[in-house]
C-alpha cells in the first residue's frame, strides 16, 4: 500500500499537545504505511462489571485491553504490561487485538495501566483480502483504504480529575459493535480504521473545576440561555434555546488536546472524539460541558421509544423542539468533525439511531462520499413511524447513504415502505430511488465474537463459579434470564409465563428455578418513573410466585437486580438448562448469542421471543410470543422434556450459526456490500438535500443577492385545476420581505401568463416577473411589461391548437390553456395512463409536424404538454438577469452596482433545467460557484442539473421563510450562523 499519512494525523501528529512535543510516540503509528502489528495480549483480570447492552440487553464479554498507547513519556512503556503472543487455531494464525481497556492518563507523566493479566484471543477470521485485491475487483471505485466509523458514544467513558488527569473506563454496552471497531483497526483487515465518537458524558469528581479561570460568568452557564446564537437549527422554525444550566464542567484546551492525542494514537482503535457543546461554551481556552445528557435526549426519548413501538403521550411540543434542535446540532457536529479529515475514497459507516441525520449532512458537504448506515435497533412499520413529527427529516437524513443495513428483514421492509408511504419515493425489495440515485437496503444481522466469548467462558474462574452454581441448585433445572430493566425487555411477561408454567405443570414445582438478573436501563426515556414501574411490577410478580410456589427452603424465582461480574455472567450462561428471552421488541439480542456459545455442549435449549431481531437468524431456537403466557409455559415444558438427540441437534445448529455468523463476518460482509453497491454502475451520485445552513450563511454574507423562483410545483404544489394553485400567505409574506430588502433582486420566472402572476403576486411591486417561459418581463418597481416575443410570427399557434383540440376530444378531462404566446395542453384531470400515452403521441405528432416548420419547442411538463417559441426560455432569462445585475466594475453608488454575491434558483420541472444550465455555465467564469444555489424540487428519481435538492414546495417555503426571517424564524436564522458556522469546513471542490 502506498505510504500515506492519515489526514487527521497530518493535522495533529507533528506537535503532540501539552508538553509532549518532541517526544515521538514510540513505534509511531503511521496508518498509511502499514498497520501496527496486532497486539496479542488481552486482559480479563479485574474487568468492569460485564453488563453489556447491545441495542438491547446483551452482556458484554470481558473488556479487552490496551488502548495501544505507546509510551508518550520516556521511561513508561505500556507494552511492558502486555504480553504479546501469537497463537494458531487449526493451522490458521489467530488474530488478536484489543478493544478496550481501563486506563488512566495522568496529567503529564505518561500512562498508568491498571491491568495485570492478559489472555490470547483466538479469532476466527474472514479471509483477509488485500486492498489491492479489493481495488482490482472494483475498478470503478477509488477506495482510499480508510474506513471511518461514526458512533454516538465512544468505546470508553471518561472521568476528568482535578490536575488534568483522565481516567478511561470501558463503556457498558454494544460490545459486538465495539469489538468490530477493534477488528477493523487490527491487521486482520486491510483497512485503516478510525472511530469518530462523542466523548459521552464526561464524569468528574465533585472537586473538578466547574468554570474556566478568569472567564466571564456567561461561559460557565448554559450558554444557550444567554446567547441566542447557540440554539436551534435551520430546519426548525420554532425551536427555542435549551434550558438554562447553572453549571458545567470546565476542561482546559490543553487537557482536551491531550486526551484527543492519546485517543487518536490508540493503535487498537484510533478514535477521534467529538466534543459536544454549544458554540459559546467552546473558547480558545477550553470547553464548558453543560447538561451533557441533552445530546442523547431526542434519540432516546423519541426515536428509541418509537422504534420499540412505545409511543409517549403527546405534549405541547416545546420540549421536543428543543431536543430535536440538540439532535440536529449533535449530528452537525459529527459531520463537521468527519469533514475535517475525510479524504475522497474513504468509506464512512454511520451507526445507529443517534446519527440518522448524519448521512445526508455528509452528502450535502461531499456529494461523492461513500456513505453507509447501519441501524442496530428495530425499525417500526410506517403506521408507527407516521406518529413521529420529524418522520420526514429522519428518513431523508438516512437516505443520504449509499447503503442502509438492518438487523432483520422485517425492519428493512418497514423502512422501504416508510420511504414510499411517507416520502413517496419508489422502492423495491432491494432499495429506494432517492434524489436521483439508488439507495440500497440490506439485512446484516450482527454477530458476536464467538471465539472470544468461548475463551472467556471456559476459564478456570468461570468453571469454579459454574460448579458452585450447579451444586447450589443440584437436582434442579435452571432457567436463565438476564435483561435490562426497561419495558421492552419483557421481564414481567417472563415472570407471568413462569408462573403459568408452574401452574400448568405441577410436576416441575420445586424442580425448576428461574435465575433472573436485571440491570438498570441505559436509556434516558426509560429511567425514572418508567423504570420504577417495571421494577415494582417485577418485584410484585417475584413475591407472588415465590409466595405461591416456594417454601421456606426454596424460592422458584431468584431475582438479582444487580450487575454481574463477567465471570459470574458466563458461569450463569453455562449453568442454564434453558435460556429464556421474552423481549417484546428488540433489535438484536446478543445475550441469546452468548448463551448459545456457552451451551456448546448442547444441553440447554434457547427459548426466544419472536419479537427479537435475533429470531430471524436463529431458526432453531424455540420461538415464543411473549404475550401468550400459556404458549411460553408450554415451550418451557417442551424444552425440559425434549429428547437429548433433538436438543443436541438444535443446539448444534445454533452453535454453528453463531460461530460462523460472527462479528468478524458481520462487519466484513457489510463493508464488502458497501463497495459492491458503490461499484454498481446504476449508482449515480445523488443530488444532495439542500444545505440550508450553508445557504443561510452565504445569503447573510452577501451584499447583493439574486433570486429566481419558478412558480408551479416550486412555490405552490401542482393541483388539479391550474387556477387553484394560489400562493399561501406564508410564501407571500416571505417573498415580500425578501423583495423589500434593497440588497435583494427577487424574480418569479414562470410558464404562467402575466394575468395570473399579476393577480396573485403583482401587489409585491418590488418583485420582477418573467411570464410564459420568458416571453414577457416586468422589472421590479415597474408596471411595464416587455414583450420579448413581439416580433415573432405566431402563425404556429393555430396549428398547435388544432392538434391539441384533437387530443382534447380524445382524452376525457383534458383541456387547453391558451396564453398570449405559449400554449399548454393539460391532462392532469384525465386518466393518468391514458393521458401519458396520448401526450407521448401528441408530442411526436407536434415534433414531426409543426416542430419542423416553426421555431418552436414542445415540452413535456407535469401532466401537460407546452409549446413555445424556441428562442425564449427560462435559461435565457436567467442569463439576462445575471448580465443586468452582476456589475463588479460599476461605480459603487450606481443603481445596479456591485457583483452578485449570492444567487438562488429554485424550480421543479424540465423548463427549469434551462435556468440551472445557464447558472452552472456562469458559475466560475462570472459568479462565485460556491455562492450559487441551484435547487430542484420534487421527484426523488429526478436527474437534474441542479446542485441541491428539496423534496416539495413546503420545503421551498420553509427555506424562503428562513432567508426572509419571517415569523419567529428570525431568531432561528440568527442562531444558525453560530451553531453551524463550521459549515465552512467543507471539502474543497465537493460541490459540482
Ligand atoms: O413554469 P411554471 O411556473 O412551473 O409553470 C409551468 C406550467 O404550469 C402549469 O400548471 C400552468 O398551467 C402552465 O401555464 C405553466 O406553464
Amino acid at each position: 500500500m502506498a505510504s500515506r499519512t492519515a489526514p487527521h494525523e497530518q493535522h495533529h501528529d507533528s506537535a503532540p499537545p501539552n508538553g509532549l512535543a518532541g517526544e515521538p510516540a514510540a513505534g509511531g503509528h503511521d496508518r498509511g504505511e502499514r498497520k501496527a502489528p496486532s497486539k496479542l495480549a488481552f486482559s480479563n483480570d479485574n474487568p468492569p462489571a460485564s453488563e453489556d447492552e447491545y441495542d438491547d440487553e446483551s452482556p458484554r464479554p470481558p473488556a479487552s485491553t490496551d488502548l495501544g498507547f505507546e509510551a508518550v513519556t520516556p521511561g513508561i512503556d505500556p507494552r511492558s504490561y502486555l504480553a504479546k503472543r501469537t497463537t494458531t487455531t487449526s493451522g490458521a494464525p489467530s488474530v488478536s487485538y484489543f478493544s478496550r481497556n481501563d486506563v488512566t492518563i495522568p496529567s503529564r507523566t505518561g500512562l498508568r495501566d491498571p491491568l495485570s493479566r492478559q489472555t490470547t484471543l483466538p479469532y476466527k477470521m474472514e479471509r483477509r483480502e488485500s486492498l489491492s485485491e479489493i481495488r482490482a475487483a472494483n475498478p470503478d471505485l477509488s477506495l482510499s483504504g480508510n474506513i471511518i466509523s461514526a458512533t454516538f458514544s465512544a468505546p470508553h467513558s471518561f472521568t476528568y480529575r482535578t490536575g488534568g488527569q483522565w481516567d478511561l473506563k470501558s463503556r457498558r454496552g454494544q460490545s459486538a459493535l465495539i469489538d468490530s471497531f477493534a477488528y477493523l483497526s487490527s491487521d486482520a483487515t486491510p483497512w485503516n480504521h478510525t472511530v469518530v465518537a462523542w466523548t459521552g458524558e464526561v464524569d468528574h469528581p465533585s472537586d473538578a473545576p466547574l468554570s474556566p479561570p478568569e472567564t466571564p460568568p456567561t461561559t460557565t452557564v448554559g450558554a444557550s440561555s444567554l446567547n441566542p446564537l447557540s440554539a436551534p437549527v435551520p430546519v426548525d422554525a420554532t425551536s427555542k434555546p435549551a434550558p438554562v444550566q447553572s453549571e458545567g464542567l470546565w476542561v482546559p484546551k490543553k487537557d482536551q488536546e491531550r486526551l484527543e492525542y492519546e485517543l487518536r494514537h490508540d493503535k487498537s482503535m484510533p478514535t477521534i472524539p467529538v466534543w459536544l457543546s454549544d458554540e459559546a461554551e467552546s473558547t480558545p481556552e477550553g470547553i464548558t460541558l453543560t447538561d451533557q445528557t441533552r445530546w442523547r435526549r431526542y434519540a432516546e426519548h423519541d426515536l428509541y421509544t418509537l422504534f420499540h413501538y412505545k409511543q409517549h403521550e403527546p405534549s405541547d411540543g416545546r420540549k421536543e423542539r428543543v431536543q430535536w434542535a440538540d439532535y440536529y446540532r449533535m449530528n452537525q457536529m459529527f459531520a463537521n468533525k468527519i469533514i475535517e479529515f475525510y479524504k475522497p475514497g474513504d468509506i464512512v459507516v454511520v451507526h445507529d439511531y443517534y446519527l440518522m441525520l448524519l448521512p445526508s449532512m455528509l452528502r450535502q458537504r461531499a456529494p461523492g462520499m461513500y456513505i453507509s448506515f447501519f441501524l442496530h435497533s428495530p425499525f417500526p412499520s410506517s403506521e408507527f413511524l407516521r406518529c413521529l413529527p420529524r418522520r420526514k427529516e429522519v428518513l431523508q437524513g438516512v437516505l443520504g447513504s449509499n447503503l442502509i443495513g438492518f438487523q432483520s428483514y422485517s425492519y428493512s421492509r418497514h423502512f422501504l415502505s416508510c420511504c414510499t408511504r411517507i416520502l413517496g419515493f419508489p422502492s423495491d425489495t432491494l432499495g429506494i430511488d432517492a434524489y436521483g440515485a439508488r439507495v440500497q437496503v440490506g439485512v446484516f444481522p450482527i454477530g458476536i465474537d464467538a471465539a472470544k466469548v468461548e475463551s472467556f467462558a471456559w476459564n478456570d474462574t468461570v468453571t469454579e463459579k459454574y460448579n458452585t452454581l450447579k451444586s447450589m441448585y443440584e437436582g434442579k433445572k435452571i432457567i436463565v434470564g438476564r435483561d435490562r430493566l426497561d419495558s421492552v425487555r419483557g421481564v414481567a411477561q417472563k415472570l407471568q409465563a413462569f408462573e403459568r408454567f408452574l401452574e400448568l405443570y405441577p410436576e416441575w414445582r420445586e424442580k425448576v428455578v428461574l435465575i433472573q438478573v436485571t440491570t438498570p436501563t441505559l436509556v434516558e426515556a426509560e429511567k425514572g418513573d418508567p423504570q420504577k414501574k417495571v421494577s415494582s411490577r417485577v418485584n410484585e410478580l417475584v413475591m407472588k410466585i415465590n409466595g405461591q410456589y416456594g417454601s421456606l427452603g426454596f424460592s422458584p424465582v431468584q431475582h438479582y437486580p444487580q450487575y454481574l461480574s463477567q465471570d459470574e455472567y458466563f458461569a450463569l450462561l453455562r449453568a442454564g438448562d434453558i435460556g429464556l428471552i421474552t423481549s417484546v421488541r428488540d433489535g438484536m439480542n446478543t445475550t441469546s448469542l452468548e448463551y448459545i456459545v456457552c451451551q456448546k455442549d448442547g444441553h440447554g435449549p434457547l427459548i426466544l421471543s419472536e419479537f427479537s431481531g435475533t429470531a430471524g437468524s436463529l431458526g432453531d431456537a424455540l420461538h415464543i410470543n411473549p404475550w401468550d403466557v400459556s404458549g411460553v409455559a408450554e415451550k418451557i415444558n417442551l424444552a425440559l422434556t425434549m429428547s437429548d438427540d433433538k436438543r443436541m441437534a438444535m443446539q448444534g445448529s445454533l452453535y454453528s450459526h453463531v460461530t460462523s455468523h460472527n462479528m468478524q463476518s458481520w462487519i466484513s460482509k457489510f463493508i464488502r456490500k458497501v463497495y459492491t453497491v458503490l461499484g454498481d454502475s446504476n449508482n449515480a451520485i445523488a443530488t444532495p438535500l439542500c444545505d440550508r445552513a450553508l445557504m443561510l450563511s452565504r445569503y447573510r454574507d452577501a451584499k447583493k443577492r439574486l433570486f429566481m423562483f419558478d412558480y408551479d410545483g416550486t412555490l405552490t404544489p401542482i393541483v388539479q385545476e391550474p387556477s387553484a394553485a394560489i400562493p399561501s400567505e406564508r410564501i407571500i409574506k416571505s417573498l415580500r420581505l425578501l423583495a423589500d430588502d434593497p440588497r435583494n433582486l427577487v424574480w418569479i420566472i414562470s410558464g404562467r401568463d402575466q394575468e395570473f402572476l399579476k393577480q396573485h403576486l403583482g401587489h409585491i411591486s418590488a418583485m420582477g416577473f418573467s411570464a410564459e417561459h420568458g416571453s414577457f418581463m416586468k422589472n421590479p418597481h415597474s408596471d411595464e411589461w416587455e414583450n420579448l416575443a413581439e416580433k415573432l410570427d405566431m402563425g404556429w399557434q393555430q396549428e398547435v391548437i388544432d392538434v391539441f383540440q384533437n387530443y382534447t376530444d380524445r382524452v376525457q378531462g383534458s383541456f387547453i390553456e391558451r396564453k398570449r404566446c405559449a400554449l399548454t395542453w393539460h391532462y392532469r384531470r384525465a386518466d393518468p395512463e391514458l393521458g401519458e400515452a396520448m401526450s407521448r403521441e401528441c408530442h411526436k405528432e407536434l415534433m414531426e409536424g409543426v416542430g419542423t416548420r416553426w421555431e418552436v419547442e414542445v415540452m413535456a411538463g407535469k401532466a401537460n404538454l407546452e409549446v413555445r417559441p424556441t428562442f425564449i426560455n427560462k435559461g435565457e432569462i436567467a442569463k439576462r438577469l445575471v448580465k443586468t445585475y452582476h456589475n463588479p466594475g460599476a461605480p459603487a453608488d450606481g443603481p445596479d452596482a456591485g457583483p452578485i454575491e449570492f444567487a438562488l434558483c429554485m424550480g421543479d420541472d424540465f423548463t427549469d433545467e434551462d435556468m440551472f444550465r445557464s447558472l452552472n455555465a456562469l458559475s466560475g467564469p462570472v459568479l462565485d460557484a460556491d455562492h450559487v444555489f441551484t435547487v430542484t424540487v420534487g421527484a426523488s428519481t429526478k436527474v437534474t442539473l441542479a446542485r441541491w435538492h428539496l423534496l416539495e414546495p413546503e420545503d421551498v417555503i420553509e427555506s424562503v421563510a428562513l432567508l426572509a426571517g419571517t415569523d419567529d424564524i428570525q431568531q432561528v436564522s440568527e442562531v444558525n450562523l453560530a451553531a453551524l458556522s463550521s459549515v465552512e469546513g467543507r471539502v474543497p471542490g465537493a460541490l459540482h
